[in-house]
């Protein structure tokens, strides 16, 4: 239950959970299945319960840099450009990474995918225990499949491969484009397949993309409503929210550092909360470096210059950073129609919200409206030039021991056309209407993004209260971004998605001026955004190849402390993290059981 500083009062918990986020609510949902055992969920935000502008996924406007839900994080300067990076506008850098606050922790339009070759990775790094079947089977347990009713030429699935009986309920929107035929068609004449359902972990082709929508609300099914609501009554289950934690109190036992309780601030008063057992740090990819840092644990140097006492020599913490990058192109739809059927866009959000907003309840209208079509690509399949380049390049490149193993993985996945691209099919312009277009016209998006990074960055404490995110995103060429924008031009020119005669989609970011590779490649600068898919901050590696937790997510050196979140992603997956992080936080859910049975 929703609790005070004064309901913990003297008491020494089992289980103390850093971020009631994702991850955080999984975990002390399975933690506390066990009457026995007492589980406390400290959480920066507030608790937006059953707070609709959460609740209806399609209301991003309304949370998106709005402080009440959102860190609004910075990054840093982009520290390594290829151009004279001088010229690019700060915004565009400074707009780099971004997590939402809360234990209301929401995706945007929540789309659910699984990729075989990733967990089949991180075994691969040094990490028994971690493999694709185990994955897959956590990803079920967390899920609740919903079958459509409604437009069943397009969203198609096998059900083989969906969880029955999991908390959060998978399902496709009830409103959709109309154009996803289309789309799949030009896409197979470039020799993309479509596939019934990627939730097989072979994801490369088009196929329609589930969402985290329960459809008898048509609300946002996530880990609070979903996990936490119906335990909340569980009186071994306390959850303090707007305690802001600060450091892991620490004392040495046998040599290991051992937490024995962890600091937090509430209304400016600064409290401690006492374990016997474990904490375990969910805070997410950005704040559980910064949080293992401001308790010792870190690289000695980055500790120091930040007036930080060691405690734990730990260089790997905050380093291996991996974000997936994206933009799109967007077209004014000039035929409405896709055969029969009108094309549905979100501009009517603008012109005429009110009416939306009536419609959504009953599962009509524009606030039920989502993207449904992916592609996931090979850069063999955009440029295979480019791709052997970059192949070359990863053989040749010097780099540190952890970042040589990740590279000959990543190596091999661009060799076997492993996708690590993809394409949006998305019904409605990537800007705002202030941004330049006009929302009483109708527009799609070609939207794209790069998923297997291979530059990484940084996430580091600079002093007791301040934090660089430095994502380096750039240092590793931006020629694929740029493919990326001839292959939409491409596809939209491809019938039957062009529609007929001169083609129904004019474009209009980046438009008709922008032709050569550097002016693309200035484009994607000024455009280019973070997915909030980022990881990889405490990476479960071999400590000797840069790691901070070990394949049972302990922090190494350490006796008591996990981190059980996006952070221990050691190679980023081609795909969308939501549903990533569910099933990390199960399979983590039962490491720590098993741990305590023995
Ligand atoms: C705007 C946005 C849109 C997204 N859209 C999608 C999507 O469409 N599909 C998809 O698959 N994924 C999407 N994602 C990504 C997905 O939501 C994340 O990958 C996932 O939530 C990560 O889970 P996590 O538990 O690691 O971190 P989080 O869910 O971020 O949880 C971390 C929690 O810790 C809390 N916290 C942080 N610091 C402290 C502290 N010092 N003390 C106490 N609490 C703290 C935070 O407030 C937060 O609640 C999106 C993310 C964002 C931000």
């Amino acid at each position: 239950m929703l609790t005070s500083v004064d309901g913990i009062k003297g008491q020494v918990f089992d289980y103390i959970i850093i971020g009631g986020g994702t991850t955080g609510l999984v975990l002390a949902t399975r933690l506390s299945e066990n009457p026995t055992n007492s589980v406390l969920v400290l959480e920066a935000g507030s608790a937006h319960i059953d707070d609709a502008t959460l609740l209806i996924p399609q209301q991003r406007w309304l949370y998106m840099g709005n402080a009440e839900y959102d860190w609004n994080f910075e990054t840093v300067s982009i520290s390594d450009w290829e151009k004279d990076w001088e010229a690019v506008p700060q915004s565009i850098i400074s707009s780099g990474i971004s997590q939402r606050a809360s234990t209301l922790k929401a995706s945007f339009i929540c789309l659910h995918r699984r990729l075989l070759n990733t967990p089949t990775a991180w075994g691969a790094l040094g990490n028994d225990g971690w493999t694709w079947e185990k994955f897959q089977a956590y990803s079920k347990k967390s899920e609740r499949f919903v079958e459509p009713n409604h437009n069943t030429d397009v969203l198609t699935y096998d059900t083989k491969l969906h969880g029955e009986h999991g908390p959060i309920v998978t399902s496709f929107p009830p409103l959709i484009s109309n154009l996803e035929g289309d789309f799949r068609k030009a896409m197979e004449a470039h020799n993309v397949p479509t596939i019934q359902d990627p939730f097989s972990g072979e994801i490369r082709g088009t196929s329609p993309s589930l969402s985290n929508l329960d459809p008898s609300t048509h609300h946002r099914a996530y880990a609070t409503n979903m996990y936490y609501q119906p335990v909340a009554g569980r009186t071994n289950l306390k959850v303090i929210v707007n305690a802001h934690v600060t450091e892991i109190i620490t004392t040495e036992v046998d040599g290991l550092i051992t937490a024995t309780g962890v600091k937090f601030v509430k209304s400016d008063n600064t409290y401690t909360a006492n374990v016997a057992g474990e904490v375990c740090l969910t805070a997410g990819t950005i704040m559980s470096p910064k949080i293992l840092e401001m308790s010792g644990i870190g690289d000695p140097a980055v500790l120091r210059r930040a007036g930080i006492d060691v405690k734990l020599d730990l260089p790997g913490v905050g380093t291996n950073v991996q974000e997936h990058l994206y933009t799109g192109v967007t077209f004014e739809l000039t035929d409405h129609f896709a055969g029969e059927q009108e094309v549905n866009t979100i501009d009517c959000l603008v012109t005429n919200l009110g009416l939306q907003q009536e419609l959504f309840a009953s599962g009509k209208g524009t606030l039920n409206l989502n993207a449904v079509d992916i592609a996931f690509v090979a850069l063999a399949d955009i440029s295979p030039e480019l791709n052997a380049k970059v192949i070359a390049s990863l053989q040749t490149e010097e780099k540190d021991a952890g970042l040589a193993a990740q590279y000959k993985i990543q190596a091999e996945h661009l060799r076997e056309k492993v996708p690590g691209l993809e394409i949006i099919l998305a019904p409605g312009p990537t800007k705002a209407p202030s941004q330049g277009w006009d929302a009483s016209k109708k527009h799609i998006s070609l939207c794209f993004a790069s998923n297997c990074p291979l530059s990484r960055g940084t996430i580091h404490v600079t002093s007791k209260d301040s934090l660089a995110i430095d994502p380096h995103v750039f240092e590793n060429r931006f020629d694929t971004m740029v493919e990326l924008v001839k292959y939409c031009r491409k596809l939209a020119q491809t019938p039957p998605l062009k529609g007929e005669g001169e083609g129904r989609l004019k474009e209009i970011h980046p438009g008709p001026d922008c032709q050569d590779d550097a002016a693309i490649a200035e484009w994607i600068c000024d455009n280019v955004s973070t997915t909030f898919h980022t990881a990889g901050s405490c990476s479960m590696l071999p400590k000797e190849l840069n790691g901070v937790v070990d394949p049972q997510l302990k922090v190494w050196g350490t006796h008591n402390i996990r981190v059980a979140d996006l952070s221990v992603i050691p190679l980023h997956v081609g795909s969308h993290t939501q549903s990533v992080a569910y099933a990390l936080a199960e399979q983590a859910a039962d490491i720590i059981k098993a741990a305590h049975e023995k």
